[in-house]
């Protein structure tokens, strides 16, 4: 069956695909959970994807992100696939994933699981600049762990983290995780202010309603596909249908698997497509690809935008389906495509009719993120078959005890409570000073004296003194060494796994 539906595109997704998935696969020991999934996500464009537990969400953003292999199809970053490429040269690239559960080091303060992000060669001043205008919170909490901040706060900052990198995409996963709706809408504001700058973004969210008002596109996946696609308010009023196979009925469940999908009969909503070779490389996959096309009689072919935004070279560099191994050296390629993504779509945006499409290439200070602009406010979008979002848990997140300790890498390092470590760390100053004064004094007074007597005091007045100033230098390393040894510790391992394609940081 073969659902095709035209649909007029807004502005932002007027854009070639900066992301886009071919035909993906996946797996966990041996059992195939992503059955082929084709998802374009244009450039300057917030794409959310709706769907049920279980329905291969989380497992396609990880595919996205390098996290997990794909077992089938391709992934295609600016027209260069990078299939294969380890999450931290899709990193280098522009692509940052802000994993579910947060993945902030809640050991760390804030402003050191910020640093984590200046192994892109961003200096930590830089970092704060970019992000403290954005999270002023952050910047009130910045000296304070990780792990003793509210669920939202903690979120707030694995968003600035991905951000200080001044990534191209934005993967961002269940944002809402165990947060209040308030503070939901509030970090959707944010995801709209961060959007409004021209950054690509793909979030995967079960708040439908919120995620909706934010994005210019939307999609809904079941059973391991993309069983829809279109602007928010067709998925909006259209989910029902869409998401049961049409009629708007009720009998089908919603987490049975939808029918095998043959080559040539997509289930997908297929947007009109652009010539195949516009996506950077063609194989001929384009009628089971979701594909936007370029319009306005400004914007030109597919092909010309993507020639246009990644320059004569890369674009060659696309048709010609250059690898993933290639992809590590191009840092910064993203970046441009970013820019002229942004620059794209300011043109667009007046006729986008969409809230946040009139934010682009703004500064971040407005948004009206929290109201969907295409969803009268209030209406209930549920996805049926989906377990709704909880209606107001109490903030998620760390232990918020001053006692946090935490095993890293089999070390168990306790959370630093940086008022106390601070003060200890002066204290360790003082009794060094204090000792080596001591110890000379006592020096001066055995050699200035014939007395035996007073030479031996003046010995024992010298070891005390040289006790005192060791007690003191092993307070001072203590408490400023080891935080500096902690951060280095937690930012080697954060590496590490992005390199292995491992699970994000969560420690
Ligand atoms: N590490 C894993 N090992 C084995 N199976 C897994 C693993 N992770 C996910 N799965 C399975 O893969 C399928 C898709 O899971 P995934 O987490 O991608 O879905 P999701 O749509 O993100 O769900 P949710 O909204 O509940 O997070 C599920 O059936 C899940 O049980």
């Amino acid at each position: 069956m073969t659902l095709t539906l035209e649909l007029p595109v807004p502005g932002p997704a007027a854009a070639p695909p900066l992301l886009e998935l071919r035909g993906i696969k996946a797996a966990y020991e041996q059992v195939e959970v992503l059955h082929g999934v084709d998802l374009a996500v244009p450039a300057g464009s917030v794409l959310a994807v709706l769907g049920p537990n279980g329905a291969g969400k989380t497992t396609m953003l990880k595919v996205a992100s390098g996290l997990h292999a794909p077992s089938g199809g391709d992934i295609w970053l600016a027209g260069r696939c990078v299939t294969g490429a380890a999450p931290v040269d899709l990193a280098r690239l522009g692509l940052c994933s802000i994993p579910e559960g947060r993945g902030v080091f809640p050991n760390l303060t804030v402003s050191e699981n910020l640093w984590m992000a200046s192994y892109r060669g961003v200096s930590r001043s830089e970092i704060e600049e970019r992000v403290f205008p954005i999270f002023p919170r952050l910047k009130e909490r910045r000296r304070q762990a990780a792990g003793t901040m509210s669920g939202g706060e903690q979120q707030m900052l694995a968003m600035a983290r991905a951000i200080a990198t001044d990534p191209a995409v934005l993967l961002i996963d269940e944002l809402s995780m165990g947060l209040a709706p308030l503070v939901v809408e509030q970090l959707f504001e944010i995801v709209a202010r961060i959007a409004g700058t021209g950054v690509t973004v793909l979030l995967v969210e079960q708040f439908a309603q919120t995620a909706l008002g934010v994005a210019d596109l939307a999609a809904v996946m079941t059973g391991g596909r993309i069983t829809a696609v279109g602007t928010p308010q067709q998925i909006a009023s259209g989910l029902h249908s869409a998401y049961l196979g049409g009629g708007g009925g009720g009998g089908e469940d919603p987490e049975s698997e939808p029918p095998p999908q043959s080559a040539g009969t997509a289930a997908t909503l297929l947007l009109p497509a652009v010539p195949a070779q516009s996506s950077g490389g063609a194989d001929g996959s384009s009628d089971s690809t979701v594909v936007l096309p370029a319009v306005g009689s400004g914007s030109g072919s597919g092909s010309d935008r993507v020639t246009a935004y990644l320059g004569g070279e890369q674009a060659a560099a696309s048709s010609d389906g250059e690898s993933a191994e290639g992809a590590a050296g191009t840092a910064g390629q993203i970046s441009m495509a970013k820019e002229a993504g942004t620059e794209g779509t300011s043109g667009t945006a007046g006729t986008s009719g969409t809230s946040r499409g009139e934010t682009r290439g703004e500064p971040m200070s407005t948004n009206t993120a929290g109201v969907p602009p295409t969803v009268p406010a209030g209406t209930p979008v549920a996805l049926e078959g989906s377990t709704p979002p909880p209606p107001a848990l109490p903030p998620a997140g760390g232990p918020r005890s001053g006692e946090l300790a935490q095993e890293v890498a089999g070390l168990r390092i306790k959370a630093p409570n940086t008022a106390i470590d601070k003060q200890l760390m002066w204290l360790g100053v003082a009794l060094l000073v204090a000792g080596i004064g001591t110890a000379l004094g006592a020096y001066i007074m055995a050699h200035t004296t014939r007395l035996e007597l007073t030479q031996n005091d003046a010995i024992v007045v010298g070891l005390v003194g040289i006790t005192i100033s060791i007690a003191g230098m092993a307070l001072f390393i203590r408490y400023s060494l080891s935080n500096f040894l902690r951060f280095w510790l937690a930012r080697l391992i954060a590496t590490s796994q992005q390199q292995g394609g491992g699970q994000p940081p969560t420690v």
